[in-house]
């Protein structure tokens, strides 16, 4: 099989095509001993040379010489030959090829009794052997897949081996160039080896076998074994066939019987020897059709078969004829050309469109993952964000409403103790202008019996030197004052230097009380700070505006101890600065009183300051609610805590503007009821003074006589609102104070009463204006030092200013 013209494989492995003459080897069978002299000569393994008949007429020696042919062959096996060598070089490249998809084909041929069909059976075995072999040691056995069927033809029949009760199966051709096909031919999967043998054995046992002249056991059908090799690879599906062809052999007419078989027989041989010579030949046109041999082996000569034809030659003399015959058609043999080609039954253009297809699905496929990927990818980047901002969303919101519950019970919290702090100091400085209302009386009632007994008594020492009250009236003269009314007197001056004491012991606890609760306020304030900087702008103190009343208290405060100093003022004017010595205690105890309060003040002052920024901190903070809160019922329920604390705050101011004004009663009311002291007292001297002129028959100067009338007509002025029908007029002056001492049953309150005491020609009692009572005026509440002419009135220690 000599290449010529090669198509490479796309794999390398082997061309795909290839121009490859026909293989021919030259068996050389052992000589049996009723063959005659030997004839054949195996000269090497390529060449024999074959002893023709010497002519008896000629020279013997130059005949013989002459006569001899060589032969020269791919291969010449002799006489001592093994199978093993036949199968190595002549049939197992057939078998590697046909494992790599090509068509291999071996046919033996020769005379009969030549040793073909020894031959063959030999090389099937091994053929098939090596053919799984082969497939189990390629690490894809499962790619591969071994079918094979066998035929005789005998006497132009096909007949299947492997399937003997068949019957005859016909030969049909299917057109063109293709290689007819032996319809119903079975073809068995060979699973391996083994399982060839046996179906090789059954179907040898079905083959027809004759004895002849040559040979005891002949063959006298041409066999076929076809082996089809399906392997499947990168490739493609290829297939590989292996035709194993055991002619029959040609013979001599004998017997009767045998002359129809060697009639068949020869026919196809010669058909068969005639094709050889016209494909040898390079004919254009070859007749296969001369016999169903020729037929099947139209693919193994003329197609794409690597084929090899192993002639068996005996080698005795008695052979010469056909040896001669069998060698010279293995020589032309040797000359035919095949083209052989690898079969795919995937052909390489389907296959690579195959291929471009998966390419493309590939690269499809590949997208599609990278794709995927990255959307599960992202997917996964989405839900791990989806959660994580779940996650935080709802921490968030949860350590917001924790935030926000916390931010309001702060609020609510502080809100409380401030407003409660704040309500506690409305009521310590009310009381505190309770204490100082009373202090002021005491201090009135004490001015007033001083005033009275210094008038009277004299209370200057000789020295010049000022005695205290108590020393004044204790120890001063006593003229023409009763016992009783001295005794009177001591006795409520001591009550009320008694009071006093008790009321500055309670201005003390007060201002005390007051300056812790100060204190307590100021560390809720800070508190509210923290807050604010914790949370922002606190609110704490909504609208409150209890600062009002603390502003309005602490500025009246400074007004009644300005009173205070005033009134000492007039006072020492009215009954002369003697009035004023009495004073020492409870006057260098009122400036340091004052002192106190006015520092009070001061700190109240303070921390309504620090109250009004934390009220603006608080309008700023709810100005921003909205923003800092996004969730609606939270804000609402904010806004609602807010306005409740604004109402709470209103509340509470509007409490202590009404105490602060309850306080400015209870001061206008001690003042004018010592306005209404003084008057009465302007009123004794007048009326005496008119008295002692009346007496004495004094000239008034008309200057006087207007101011009497003047005064005259004050007095009937404020009467007059009374609703007193009855007109005054200025009358005679009074003799006897007794005169114009009230009754104590005329008035309840000792004010705004001119009840039936006065007479048309007395001088009219100077009772003061009648002002509407206030709550605080009610009897049980007033205590009265009652002399005369004059009522002092202790405001309760100890009131609320939102006492009903
Ligand atoms: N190489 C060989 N070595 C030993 N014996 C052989 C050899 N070749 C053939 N024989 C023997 O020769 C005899 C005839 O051989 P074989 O049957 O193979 O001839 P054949 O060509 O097939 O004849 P036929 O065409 O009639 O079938 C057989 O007994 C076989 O054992």
């Amino acid at each position: 099989m000599t290449q010529s013209n090669q198509t490479p494989d796309r794999s390398g492995a082997a061309p795909n095509v290839t121009e490859e003459k026909l293989m021919v080897a030259v068996r050389v069978r052992p000589q049996r001993a009723d063959e005659g002299a030997r004839i054949v000569h195996v000269v090497s393994d390529k060449m024999l040379v074959l002893e023709e008949e010497a002519d008896a007429r000629r020279d013997v020696l130059r005949a013989r010489r002459g006569a001899d042919r060589h032969y020269v062959y791919d291969r010449v096996f002799g006489e001592d030959s093994t199978q093993g060598e036949i199968y190595e070089h002549v049939v197992a490249p057939l078998v590697t090829g046909a494992l790599q998809g090509f068509a291999g084909a071996v046919f033996a041929y020769g005379a009969t009794g030549a040793g073909k069909t020894h031959t063959m059976t030999g090389m099937m075995g091994r053929a098939l052997s090596h053919l799984f072999s082969a497939i189990d040691e390629s690490g894809n056995p499962q790619g591969y897949e071994v079918k094979m069927s066998y035929l005789e033809i005998y006497n132009e029949n096909i007949k299947d081996l492997l399937n003997p009760t068949s019957g005859h199966l016909e030969l049909r051709d299917e057109g063109g160039s293709s290689a007819p096909v032996v319809a119903g031919l079975s073809e068995v999967r060979a699973s391996s080896a083994a399982h060839v043998a046996e179906l090789l054995a059954r179907g040898d046992r079905a083959r027809t076998a004759e004895p002849t002249h040559a040979n005891e056991h002949s063959s006298r059908g041409h066999t076929l074994l076809s082996v089809t090799v399906l392997g499947r690879s990168d490739s493609g599906l290829r297939r590989g066939r292996l035709f194993l062809i055991d002619l029959a052999g040609s013979e001599r007419a004998g017997l009767r019987a045998r002359r129809l078989e060697g009639a068949h027989i020869n026919r196809s041989l010669l058909a068969l020897a005639n094709c050889i010579m016209a494909l040898s030949g390079g004919a254009r046109y070859v007749n296969y059709r001369d016999s169903k041999l020729t037929r099947l082996l139209r693919e193994v000569l003329g197609g794409r078969c690597r084929t090899a034809m192993i002639a068996h030659v005996a080698p005795g003399a008695g052979h010469r004829e056909t040896t001669r015959s069998t060698l010279h058609y293995a020589q032309r043999a040797a000359s035919i050309t095949n083209r052989v080609e690898r079969e795919f039954l995937e052909t390489p253009k389907h296959l690579s469109q195959y291929r471009t297809v998966i390419s493309e699905l590939r690269e499809e496929i590949s997208r599609l993952k990278g794709k995927m990927k990255d959307d599960r990818t992202k997917l996964q980047e989405d839900e791990a964000n989806n959660e994580e901002q779940e996650a935080k969303t709802e921490q968030e919101t949860a350590e917001s409403a924790a935030h926000l519950k916390a931010l309001r019970e702060s609020i609510i919290s502080t809100f409380k103790q401030q407003m409660r702090l704040r309500r506690r100091l409305m009521e310590l400085d009310s009381h505190l202008l309770g204490l100082a209302l009373d202090a002021e009386k005491q201090h009135a009632a004490i001015s007033h019996w001083e005033a009275r007994f210094n008038r009277l008594y004299k209370p200057i020492s000789m020295s010049g030197s000022r005695i205290s009250t108590q020393q004044s009236y204790r120890g001063g003269t006593v003229g023409s004052v009763s016992g009783a009314e001295r005794a009177e007197a001591e006795v409520a001056v001591e009550q009320a230097w008694a009071e006093l004491a008790g009321v500055e012991r309670s201005q003390e606890a007060a201002r005390n009380e007051r300056a812790r609760v100060t204190a307590q306020l100021e560390a809720v304030r800070r508190r509210g700070a923290r807050l604010e900087q914790v949370s922002g702008p606190q609110w704490v103190s909504g609208r409150a505006t209890v600062g009002h009343c603390a502003a309005g208290g602490s500025e009246e405060t400074r007004r009644q101890a300005r009173a205070v100093r005033r009134r000492g003022a007039r006072l020492e004017q009215v009954s002369g600065p003697q009035w004023v010595s009495g004073g020492p205690q409870w006057v260098s105890g009122g400036p340091q009183w004052v002192s106190e309060q006015e520092a009070a003040r001061d700190e109240r002052a303070r921390v309504t300051a620090q109250l009004e920024a934390v009220r603006r901190r608080g309008a700023r903070l709810e100005q921003e609610l909205p923003e800092r809160i996004a969730s609606g019922p939270e804000r609402e329920v904010l806004a609602l805590v807010c306005r409740v604390h604004e109402l709470e705050a209103d509340k509470l101011s509007l409490q202590g503007s009404l105490a602060a004004r309850a306080h400015e009663l209870r001061r206008r009311d001690a003042v004018l009821q010592r306005r209404d002291a003084t008057r009465t007292l302007s009123d004794e001297i007048i009326t005496r003074q008119r008295t002692q002129l009346h007496q004495l028959g004094a000239a008034i100067s008309p200057e006087l006589a207007q101011l009497y009338e003047l005064y005259q007509q004050e007095i009937h002025a404020s009467t007059y609102t009374e609703g007193q029908d009855h007109a005054y007029r200025l009358p005679p002056i009074s003799t006897s104070m007794s005169e114009l001492a009230w009754s104590e049953s005329s008035s309840g309150s000792g004010r705004g009463s001119s009840s039936g005491s006065t007479a048309p020609e007395r001088l009219p009692r100077l009772a003061p204006a009648p002002r509407p009572p206030t709550r605080y005026s009610h009897a049980s509440a007033l205590k009265r030092y009652s002399s005369d002419d004059s009522l002092v009135m202790a405001a309760p220690r100890g009131g609320h200013a939102d006492d009903p």
